[in-house]
């Protein structure tokens, strides 16, 4: 049975980013904690989940013709139906009575010619929507559930950041945008978090001409695509030594001038990097703080010990269950 104030991290914290990126991209209102059977947060949850039967479909389209591809069964279509269906009857409505709403669809429907003429056709806006949802909800949920198992296993780092929180609270008289860019040891607390739990596993590039790695006799010919390992750049202990260990510091501004910049990439880097890495660093932000200004973190005896056992099949870097349960407990109960 599930001990008292236990929390199953990684579910509320996709609920957490669901109803965000909900409301943002499509100015959906979920509310799924109190709706856990929302249809729009359980059709999202799947088209984000990167299955075999996606997988296959994937495969196909890759590598046979498109006229034989289209055979192959594709579980996403239903679910990519119902998020046109969600675009275009917003769209439509809006369209009817236009009012203030400021949300991501809103911004791609004002792209406006000189004319007054909509810049994006139906299934442009369809596509970007649905894009964000994807980018956006597993991502943002596993730095999420990540940075909170760091905290509950180190009690010393989650009380100095819980004592930032208090200050900054205090300081800036409440939960404000300034009061979160006021917090620099979160902010490192959530750096080494991405560094130590990058969502992304790898990125991949396409080589656009001939390249020999300097130093080396390796060719790398045009048009070859070069995976990017990222999690496995991010544990090298050349650049991070004893490089499982939590240790925010690693952040301080003159540690991080050590280091290439190109050593530390959980967002990508150049020109098509994370196009929303401040909107997904604030909103966690926002969780965290709000969770422990009035909670502190703490395992529970079937927490995973660190490291995280991951899941070696997974898209993402997903913990090895998939779940990741821990203790929430009052806070004037525990400490101060
Ligand atoms: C902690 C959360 C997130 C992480 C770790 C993350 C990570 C990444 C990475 C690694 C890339 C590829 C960059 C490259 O190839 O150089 C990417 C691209 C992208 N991300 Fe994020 N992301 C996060 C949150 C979000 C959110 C919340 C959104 C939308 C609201 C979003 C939208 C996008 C988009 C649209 C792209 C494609 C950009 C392009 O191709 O030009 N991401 N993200």
């Amino acid at each position: 049975m599930a001990e008292e104030g236990e929390v199953e991290i990684k579910d509320a914290s996709g609920r957490f980013t669901m109803d965000n990126i909900a409301a943002c991209a499509f100015g959906v209102n979920c509310n799924s904690f109190v709706d856990p059977n929302c249809q729009f947060a359980v059709t999202a949850a799947k088209l984000s989940s990167f299955n075999v039967q996606i997988l296959i479909r994937f495969l196909a389209e890759t590598f046979l013709p498109h006229s034989i591809a289209k055979w192959f069964p594709d579980y996403s279509m239903k679910v990519g139906a119902f998020f046109k269906d969600v675009v275009m009857k917003t769209m439509a409505h809006r369209e009817k009575s236009p009012g203030a709403t400021r949300d991501f669809l809103q911004l791609l429907m004002d792209t406006k010619d000189k004319d007054g003429k909509r810049i994006l056709s139906d299934s442009s806006i369809v596509t970007q929507s649905s894009l964000f949802l994807v980018a956006g909800y597993d991502t943002t949920s596993l730095l999420l559930t990540f940075a909170a198992y760091c905290l509950a296993l180190d009690q010393e780092i989650q009380q100095r950041v819980q004592q930032e929180i208090d200050e900054a609270l205090e300081r800036h008289g409440g939960l404000t945008y300034e009061a979160i860019q006021d917090m620099p040891y979160l902010d490192r607390v959530m750096a080494e978090t991405l560094r130590l739990y990058s969502p992304a596993t790898r990125l991949e590039r396409a080589c656009s001409k001939d390249y020999i790695l300097p130093g080396t006799d390796v060719h790398i010919p045009a048009g070859t695509v070069v995976v990017i390992p990222v999690l496995v750049m991010h544990r090298d202990p050349d650049n991070y030594p004893d490089p499982l260990r939590f240790d925010p510091d690693r952040f301080l501004p003159k540690e991080r001038e050590r280091r290439h910049p190109c050593a530390y990439i959980p967002f990508g880097s150049g020109p098509r990097n994370c196009i929303a890495q401040r909107f997904a660093l604030f909103e966690a932000k926002v969780a965290l703080v709000s969770l422990l200004r009035e909670l502190t973190l703490k395992p529970t005896p079937e927490t995973p010990p660190h490291p995280m056992p991951l899941d070696p099949d997974g898209f993402l870097t997903m913990p090895k269950d998939r779940k990741v349960p821990l203790l929430a407990v009052p806070r004037q109960t525990t400490t101060e």
